[in-house]
């Protein structure tokens, strides 16, 4: 075979291992919303998931971004196998337990598998590390998310005791997912008006 393989048919053939240099591992898709409306989903004990998830609803607002805020009492296998996007945003309670608003997803849903491979998601898990179980819940949601082919844009966002650092770490990751579609918008339009 000559040197000059067209792309195309480099990748079906491949090329014999270390023929060219090592490319940095790239996510599986870029880190960005999908123009379809963002599922925001949480599990709150006491409150503050559930006040990060109307923050973040009105950040996504703000950026142009449409997205439905839903709890954990609400959501099924149904409507997680035909989302294309969630942001998961779920405390522990208890002994490193689900929020009890969690309860029949945790015993009904999370003990079967479902079909997730066509699904994005953020995970922000709310914990204490004065607890020994941190993030309880937030791990084993991440794990079954993991174990049924969804994929992370991001890896889990852990909350020590609602620490500020983390939270705008998530707000920061919500941004650069909204900020292709919004550059697209701007985009769009001047198009638009050029036209
Ligand atoms: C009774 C109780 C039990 C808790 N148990 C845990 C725990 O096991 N692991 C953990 O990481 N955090 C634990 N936390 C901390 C909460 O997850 C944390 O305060 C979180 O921010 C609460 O979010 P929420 O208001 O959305 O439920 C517990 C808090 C309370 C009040």
């Amino acid at each position: 075979m000559g040197m000059f393989q067209p792309v195309w048919l480099q990748e079906l053939i491949g090329e014999p291992a270390g023929s060219r240099p090592a490319a940095p591992a790239e996510p599986v898709t870029g880190m960005r919303f999908v123009p379809d409306p963002v599922l925001i989903a949480y599990a709150s004990q006491t409150g503050v998931a559930e006040d990060l998830a109307a923050a973040t609803h009105e950040q996504l607002r703000g950026a142009g971004v449409a997205s439905q805020v839903v709890d954990f009492e609400a959501l099924d296998r149904a409507m997680l196998e035909s989302a294309s996007q969630v942001l998961f945003l779920v405390s522990t309670t208890y002994d490193g337990d689900r929020p009890d608003m969690a309860e029949t997803f945790s015993h009904m849903v999370m003990v079967q598998s479902a079909s997730l491979a066509q699904l994005h998601y953020g995970l922000l898990a709310l914990g204490d590390r004065g607890y020994e179980d941190f993030c309880g819940f937030g791990r084993t949601l991440d794990a079954w998310l993991q174990a049924n082919g969804a994929q992370a844009w991001f890896p889990r966002i852990e909350v020590d005791d609602e620490d500020a650092c983390a939270l705008e770490h998530w707000h920061a990751q919500v941004a650069a997912l909204a900020a292709p579609v919004t550059a697209w918008r701007a985009d769009a339009l001047s198009t638009e008006r050029i036209a």
